[in-house]
């Protein structure tokens, strides 16, 4: 093995951060989600690309906990996780961005990276006022700056961009001490600058932060992923290297809208 999977693979000792073996998940008659088995490395950026409806979003659901398995099982850095309600997995270091904004608009870009980080801490429930030197504060300003969010310190969520708003979605992830972060389309509706920022926020994160991001637009994908799996329909159908999936006739086919390259 070649690459930056290769250095992964010793520094890891060969763990992986999720390991899903035959995932389904069901919502009556429908079959969302097909016998998934799905291994990402510890570090590991994967994209996991499809259409509309393929089953993407339900495959984050069904690892953070917020859908349970119809079958199957997920583990999480060895642990079995598949009956693990939302807030334990959290605890382990799982974290997720949501396609809808779940942002508060009347607090300020700090103060709401701050609370998140406060949430996440083992002294949320201190009844103590935090004060400036809470460790809590700095590692919000540390995010902020991570984020490319400075210069918007103070401004209210409210009155950020859309692009702005995305990159705060980003900096809620980083909160506490994420290992592995699943980004649902983080780049949806984004001008081409913004997305160039969020490009550089996602390759400049963390080494030993992991995540798979699900993305429509390829050309984000495949810049931050070092692997990519397709699905269609519920079922894996293609694993790769992004230039491997680019150069596939079949992905082309179903995913590109023909035009066999
Ligand atoms: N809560 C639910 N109840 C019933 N059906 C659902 C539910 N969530 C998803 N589905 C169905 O499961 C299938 C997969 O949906 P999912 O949202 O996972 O696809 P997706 O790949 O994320 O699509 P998109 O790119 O449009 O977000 C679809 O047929 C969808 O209608």
């Amino acid at each position: 093995m070649t690459g930056p999977a290769a250095g992964l693979d010793a520094a890891h000792g060969g763990d992986h951060a999720l390991e899903l073996a035959g995932v389904g998940r069901r919502f009556g008659a429908l079959t969302a989600l097909a016998d998934i088995s799905l291994k990402v490395k510890a570090g590991e950026r994967r994209a996991v690309l499809g259409s509309n409806g393929a089953g993407k979003t339900t495959l984050f659901n069904t690892i953070t906990g917020d859908f349970a398995p119809t079958s199957g099982s997920i583990r999480f850095f060895g642990e079995d996780i598949t009956g693990f309600p939302v807030h334990e997995r959290i605890r382990r270091g799982l974290r997720r961005t949501y396609q809808v904004s779940l942002l508060f608009a009347g607090l300020s870009v700090i103060d709401t990276i701050f609370l998140a980080c406060r949430g996440v801490s083992r002294r949320r429930f201190s009844l103590r006022r935090p004060g400036p030197d809470e460790p809590t504060r700095a590692q919000a300003e540390r995010i902020m700056h991570a984020v490319k969010l400075d210069e918007s310190r103070d401004a209210l969520v409210g009155a950020l961009s859309h692009g702005q708003q995305r990159q705060l979605e980003v900096a809620l992830a980083l909160a506490g001490a994420p290992r592995f972060i699943l980004f649902d389309e983080p780049a949806a509706g984004l001008s081409p600058a913004e997305r160039r920022d969020l490009v550089q926020i996602l390759t400049q994160l963390p080494a030993h932060i992991g995540f798979i991001i699900i993305e429509h637009d390829l050309d984000v994908a495949l810049r931050v992923a070092e692997r990519v799996t397709m699905m269609h329909e519920g079922r894996i159908f293609r694993e790769g290297t992004p230039d491997e999936i680019e150069s596939d006739p079949e992905v082309q086919a179903i995913y590109l809208g023909g035009g066999h390259g």
